[in-house]
């Protein structure tokens, strides 16, 4: 028997960082959304008692340190699976983005073996399983639009955002996770972006609200790191988007844009900046 599970990217809306734990982790407060570039994960049943992973992609690692070796890892010893697993990967999300590639490979990891070997997990035990696994894991088991608290992995689900285009355009830096959040200083942040506005224009479907709303604490971090992101943001805006940001920790920068008339445009001055761009529909 094969398995098919789509994986999205994800962006982030909003992000604030509201303080430092004693665990290490920073408190947030995010509204994440999917967008529609996705992974597409095949996984097959093994005659041999094994994890294996290809890719197509040369790139990412395709032992222990895959993020979907480590989730099928995780639910073999959970439920005491003895059985193996083929996993291929079908990477389209650029690697290392902010965009939770990886995060949501897993993600459709624990839900596509859920199914393979008919475990009847509910989505509430994967979002924990998925919270072993990482912080944006558990917002990528359920999708949709949500509210993330605690270190990300409490969610509250809310409407989708209105209907727009997405821009997305990766400049050819490797940002870390761990270190953009070591250089926060959150008693140092003068503007948190708010995520009671951006609920409301998301529940009032209003884009220019959306657009208004968007703030994230960590670009202030890696703008200075990568000044390259903040001129990214600024040639996207002078090309014509409505709102644009960088998800997560970067290095990834989005821009929304309500008509399609203006998408060719932007799409083609970015590619004078960076290969890796892509337009693409909010996953609604
Ligand atoms: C930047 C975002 O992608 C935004 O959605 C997430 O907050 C990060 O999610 P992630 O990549 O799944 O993060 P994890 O794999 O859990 O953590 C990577 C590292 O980021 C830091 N980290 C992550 C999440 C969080 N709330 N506080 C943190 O300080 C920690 O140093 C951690 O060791
Ligand atoms: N399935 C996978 N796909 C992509 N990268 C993976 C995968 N498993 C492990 N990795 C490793 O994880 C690192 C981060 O990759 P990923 O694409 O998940 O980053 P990201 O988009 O910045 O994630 P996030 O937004 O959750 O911080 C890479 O350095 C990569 O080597």
């Amino acid at each position: 028997m094969k398995i098919y599970e789509k994986a999205p990217a994800k962006i982030n809306l909003m992000l604030d960082v509201l303080h430092k734990r004693n665990d290490g982790y920073h408190e947030v407060e995010m509204i994440m959304t999917m967008v529609d570039l996705a992974d597409r994960i095949e996984m097959a049943e093994m005659p041999r008692d094994t994890i294996m992973i290809s890719s197509q992609a040369g790139y990412i690692p395709l032992d222990e340190k895959n993020l979907a070796f480590q989730a099928a890892r995780l639910v073999k010893e959970r439920y005491n699976v003895k059985k193996g697993v083929y996993i291929h990967l079908d990477k389209k999300i650029p690697v290392a983005a902010g965009l939770a590639g990886g995060s949501s490979d897993a993600a459709a990891t624990l839900r596509g073996l859920n199914k393979l070997w008919g475990l009847g997990i509910s989505d509430e035990e994967l979002r924990l399983l998925g919270a072993e696994l990482g912080s944006d894991v558990p917002f990528c088991i359920t999708g949709g639009t949500a509210l993330a608290t605690g270190r990300g992995e409490k969610l509250s689900m809310m409407p989708n955002p209105p209907q727009c285009w997405v821009i997305l355009a990766k400049p050819p830096i490797n940002v870390s996770t761990a270190e953009v959040y070591g250089r926060v200083r959150s008693d140092r942040i003068t503007h948190h972006p708010s995520a009671k506005r951006m609920e409301e224009a998301i529940r009032n479907q209003s884009f220019a609200g959306v657009c208004q709303e968007l703030g994230n604490v960590l670009e202030d971090v890696t703008l200075k790191l990568h000044p390259e992101v903040g001129q990214l943001k600024e040639a996207m805006l002078r090309l014509g988007a409505d709102g644009v940001l960088m998800s997560g920790s970067g290095p990834t920068v989005f821009g929304l844009v309500s008509k399609e008339s203006k998408v060719p445009r932007i799409y083609n001055g970015l590619r004078g900046f960076c290969k890796e761009v892509y337009a693409v529909r909010l996953l609604t």
